[in-house]
């Protein structure tokens, strides 16, 4: 299958593949989905005295949530507690006066705060429970297969991640990860899954940045063991290459090996591992490897040179999938909560963010900082010449802890004091999937 690209469509292609601008039209039902509303509204649930936390069913929440959407806009408009929704439309490029990113959070009381030293199930309920696509987020509206949309072509490791998270579903290929945010967004796809992180390479910061610009909320993670092969055409042997090529990360995954398998020769960069597989296939490139799956290699008739060549057996991708609409958040099973926050000024910001969780013992498992494109730059300066200059940041921040714990609800009631913009960019089931460093393809 071809992959979704930003070129127009060709009048042949039977399936609509996708393409960045050129995505057709809406289709043709309407329907409001409730995007940053209902995620405040689920969070608020105790401090807004739904005695039974989050509704207990999706319509209840909904309805509880077009209630308190007005309750929110009304009760939050007229404080600029954190900045200010002109400071928040300033940062997001939204030109609302009432930017519901901002998480207007209420402190609970301490006492249901779930204590110090709980970890996130504080009901003590069994966590053993296995999860389903129903858990992670609401069925597809169109009630047939679920259309996941992912950046590559067949054979990529992200076309294996959305079968993991979603078993049977229909993977849509996309050449951009924006078009496959933007898929969701227009309803060609249900769900897109983007990978997000990897255990070598690090941060993929491109879909850091595409979370902050989109308003898909994060309803799921995967992660990936990625066993990389070196492909090459058949009857090609490792000296007769020049050059090898495939997606940056699994290049900086792989770039040990290589040197230890004696392959001095150029690297280039492409979009997706099994792209570079079928770019070396089509134009019978013999001096050219790819680093791709085994998947990719029986998928584009490649040989397999060199079985596994990733730096470290036990390579790991970790993929969020995305949604609409976001789910509802429980404490009966590990949940893990991403927030995206710019500091406000002050001294030891960071540090009190921090320890916002530190002191509700919600531990931490990631922190990311990246450019604040909206205000890259603050000049200090005693005198105000403009001398001295500060990089401003937006942070990403992952903790062990579900929206539907109050000791989260909390914590971020504080983050909110110190922040100049925060947002929920979604809580949702970790993935406890046991340790098995099998092949990932
Ligand atoms: O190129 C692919 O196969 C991808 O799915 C992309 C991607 C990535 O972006 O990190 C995914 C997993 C591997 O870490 C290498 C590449």
């Amino acid at each position: 299958m071809k992959a979704l690209t930003t070129t127009p469509p060709s009048t042949n292609n039977l399936k609509p593949l996708i393409r960045s601008p050129a995505v057709p039209t809406r289709p043709n039902f309407i329907r409001v989905y409730p995007t940053r509303v209902s995620i405040q509204c689920a969070y608020r649930s105790e401090s807004m005295n739904f005695p039974n936390g989050v509704g207990s069913s999706r319509s209840d929440w909904q309805s509880s949530c077009a209630i308190l959407a007005s309750k929110v806009v009304s009760q939050e408009q007229p404080t600029d507690k954190a900045g200010g929704a002109d400071h928040v439309a300033a940062v997001n490029g939204h030109k609302t006066a009432i930017d519901l990113n901002l998480v207007p959070i209420e402190k609970v009381s301490e006492e249901n705060d779930g204590g110090c030293g709980g970890n996130s199930n504080n009901n003590n309920k069994p966590v053993s429970k296995p999860l389903t696509i129903t858990d992670l987020s609401p069925a597809p509206m169109h009630g047939s297969q679920l259309r996941v949309a992912y950046q590559g072509v067949p054979g990529a490791y992200s076309e294996a991640a959305a079968g993991k998270a979603y078993p049977n579903c229909e993977a849509i290929p996309c050449d951009q990860f924006e078009v496959a945010f933007q898929a969701v967004e227009l309803w060609i796809a249900d769900r897109a899954v983007l990978p997000i992180e990897n255990s070598l390479g690090g941060s993929i910061h491109r879909n850091y940045d595409l979370l902050l610009r989109h308003r898909l909320h994060i309803v799921g993670e995967v992660q990936l063991p990625v066993h990389h092969c070196l492909l090459a055409l058949p009857g090609v042997r490792k000296e007769y290459l020049t050059r090898v090529i495939s997606h940056p990360q699994a290049l900086a995954q792989c770039e040990l090996t290589l040197t230890k398998l004696g392959l001095n020769v150029a690297r280039e960069a492409v979009d997706d591992t099994a792209g570079a597989a079928e770019y070396v296939a089509a134009h019978n490139l013999r001096d050219t490897a790819a680093i791709a799956s085994a998947r990719a290699a029986d998928l584009y008739g490649m040989n397999i040179l060199a079985d596994g060549i990733q730096d470290d057996s036990s390579n790991v991708t970790r993929f969020v999938m995305l949604a609409r609409e976001p789910i509802i958040p429980r404490t009966d099973r590990p949940f893990k909560t991403s927030i995206v926050f710019a500091h406000d000024k002050g001294t030891s910001v960071l540090f009190k963010v921090l320890s916002a969780f530190a002191f509700r013992n919600i531990s931490l498992t990631k922190i990311e900082s990246r450019p604040h494109r909206n205000r890259p730059i603050r000049l200090v300066d005693d005198a105000n010449v403009g001398t001295a200059k500060h990089f401003e940041y937006m942070f990403y921040v992952d903790f062990e802890a579900s929206m539907a714990d109050v000791r989260a609800q909390n914590a971020l009631a504080e983050v909110q004091e110190f922040t100049s913009f925060l947002r929920v960019l979604g809580s949702y089931p970790m993935d406890m999937t046991p340790w098995c460093p099998s092949r990932g393809d």
